[in-house]
């Protein structure tokens, strides 16, 4: 176990790679990836309040509301208070990030600047495997089998509000409520933006810049991990 915990967010819009960078942080350097569209959609699978309400948002391509998000997932990490761990898509607003101040101090936040042309074709092509999150899409990173989950061999889904429709209003949003959030963590000094349009040309900087601040796990270094 790390000797200090580590806690880290990761931001950007929809499709800006967070939750790919996130398995490759989590991967090399042990920490939990929290996602909180994870969070959602297992509410709303097992139909808690939270989950419905939230659903009527998702559906429509709107963000949950702040209310609703911090009952959510406040208490998640409240539990994980003996675990290293970095969180993706929340806070996505100021009344979030002040929440998720309330609660815990973060040492590093990542911010994902991505064109906006190169989201949009990259989630039409986003498929994923609903009970674990794993993500995949058709040109960068496609499955093994067309159509089903490397692992398990479960057949994958796309997300509704993936599609073209409902990103125009997410992206527009997404910028309006991120900027405050962005500027308070470059006021705290936590924040480290990172611009490009492949995430593999992304993750060496962001791998450089975490192992200043956190040791890679010792297996990970031994052993054979598909990571560029
Ligand atoms: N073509 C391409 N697709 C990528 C790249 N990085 C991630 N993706 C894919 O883009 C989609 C969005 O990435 P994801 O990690 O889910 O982004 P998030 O919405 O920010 O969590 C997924 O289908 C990924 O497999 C990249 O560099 N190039
Ligand atoms: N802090 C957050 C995170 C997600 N969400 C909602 O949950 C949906 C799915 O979240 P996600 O993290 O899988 O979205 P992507 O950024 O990966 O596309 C978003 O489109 C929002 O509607 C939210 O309202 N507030």
């Amino acid at each position: 176990m790390m000797a200090k915990l580590f806690r880290a967010v990761i931001m950007g819009p929809p499709g800006s790679g967070k939750g790919t960078i996130s398995e490759r942080i989590a991967q090399r350097f042990g920490l939990k990836h929290l996602s909180s569209g994870d969070f959602l959609r297992e509410n709303i699978a097992a139909n808690t309040e939270a989950g419905v309400l939230a659903k009527t948002y998702i559906e429509r391509g709107l963000m949950v509301p702040d209310h609703v998000m911090t009952r959510l997932l406040l208490p998640r990490l409240e539990e994980m208070t003996c675990h290293s761990w970095l969180m993706d898509g929340f806070p996505c607003t100021l009344a979030q990030a002040k929440a998720l101040n309330s609660t815990c101090d973060l040492d590093l936040v990542i911010s994902l600047n991505i064109p906006y042309e190169t989201l949009k074709d990259r989630l039409s092509d986003r498929w994923i495997h609903p009970a674990s999150g794993r993500v995949y899409n058709m040109g960068f990173n496609p499955p093994r089998v067309q159509g089903r989950d490397d692992l398990s061999g479960e057949p994958l889904i796309q997300h509704d509000d993936d599609q073209p429709e409902a990103l125009v209003a997410r992206l527009r949003h997404y910028k309006d409520v991120a900027k405050p959030v962005i500027d308070l963590y470059k006021s705290k000094g936590i924040l480290h933006m990172f611009s490009g349009t492949e995430t593999d040309r992304i993750w060496p900087y962001i791998n450089s810049l975490l192992s200043t601040k956190i040791p890679s796990r010792p297996e990970t270094d031994t052993q054979h991990i598909p990571l560029p």
